[in-house]
């Protein structure tokens, strides 16, 4: 068990190839417990591949992982088991993840069967009313099957079921990449309240600085698989020491927003281009 001074999530060396390419080079960070992380980058810099990593759904190459103080192996069911009672992902989409055939309070209470066996029917049926009140679902919604959710909706189902758990850290790829703006902003004002209130930790892959920037206290930029810059997210972005994360900045369109010099700066950085 890890105390509060200890990270409940600690990554080292990380390296994965696919075949001749190396996606991700040397990665490594701490999450403290109730911490947020950001991995921020454009498409294609490693940030999805160190997510499932993460979550077991990828083998790295080398390197390690170690989640509240264990390290993580893979394999047995039961070690899978241990790793998904302690890291949750939720991805850009999370449609299909869910069954069609089955209602969203069922799919919320699926891995809650798993996890938490000595559960009765009447108490696990308890505990989804409780996660789909905590994530500000209707008992109506809760009877719905996911195709009668918007996807703003589903994806406050996906961080119930995730939730049910209680794991200690979450992992969010693009979560609300595919969302309207307003709907983003409740999301990641749930987001938050649910860590100020449980205590969760985050490791929230974006290459949206503006939400990075809402929801993290530090973050790691990645390009070409390394983490070329890390620190507190509004020194990142105030004040960016690499020449990527500036460009990445200064890629957001703004009034005065220059295109050529946007151009101008990724040959700077990309002779190729
Ligand atoms: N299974 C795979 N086989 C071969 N190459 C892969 C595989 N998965 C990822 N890659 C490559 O690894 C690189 C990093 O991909 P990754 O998805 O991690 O980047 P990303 O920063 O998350 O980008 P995006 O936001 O577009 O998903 C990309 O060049 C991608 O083509």
């Amino acid at each position: 068990m890890t105390t509060g001074n200890e990270p409940v999530l600690s990554v080292s060396s990380l390296v994965k190839r696919f075949g001749d390419f190396t996606a991700v080079d040397d990665v490594g960070f701490e999450l403290m417990p109730g911490a947020s992380l950001g991995i921020v980058g454009e498409s294609g810099s490693g940030k999805t591949t160190t997510a499932r990593i993460l979550a077991g759904l990828d083998e790295p190459t080398s390197g390690t992982v170690t989640l509240a103080g264990e390290p993580v192996v893979s394999g047995s069911r039961r070690a899978r088991l241990r790793r998904a009672g302690l890291l949750q992902m939720i991805f850009q989409d999370p449609y299909g993840s869910f069954d069609p055939r089955q209602t969203i309070a069922e799919s919320i209470a699926e891995p809650l069967r798993l996890h938490s066996p000595e559960l009765s029917a009447r108490d696990r049926q308890a505990r989804v009313a409780e996660l789909l009140d905590q994530v500000g679902l209707s008992e109506r919604a809760g009877e719905s099957p996911p195709r009668d959710l918007s996807g703003g909706q589903r994806q406050r189902a996906a961080i119930a079921r995730a939730l049910g758990i209680r794991p200690r850290v979450l992992v969010l790829d693009e979560a609300v990449a595919a969302l309207d703006v307003s709907i983003q902003a409740q999301i990641l004002t749930l987001l938050d309240e649910l860590r100020r209130d449980t205590g969760i930790a985050y490791v929230f892959v974006s290459h949206d600085l503006a939400v990075v920037r809402h929801i993290t206290d530090t973050a790691v930029v990645m390009r070409h698989g390394r983490i070329v810059e890390r620190g507190g997210t509004e020194q990142i972005l105030r004040d960016p020491r690499h020449p990527y994360t500036r460009l990445l900045l200064d890629s957001i369109p703004a009034p005065g927003w220059d295109l050529d010099r946007v151009a101008r700066d990724r040959r700077a950085l990309d002779p190729s281009l």
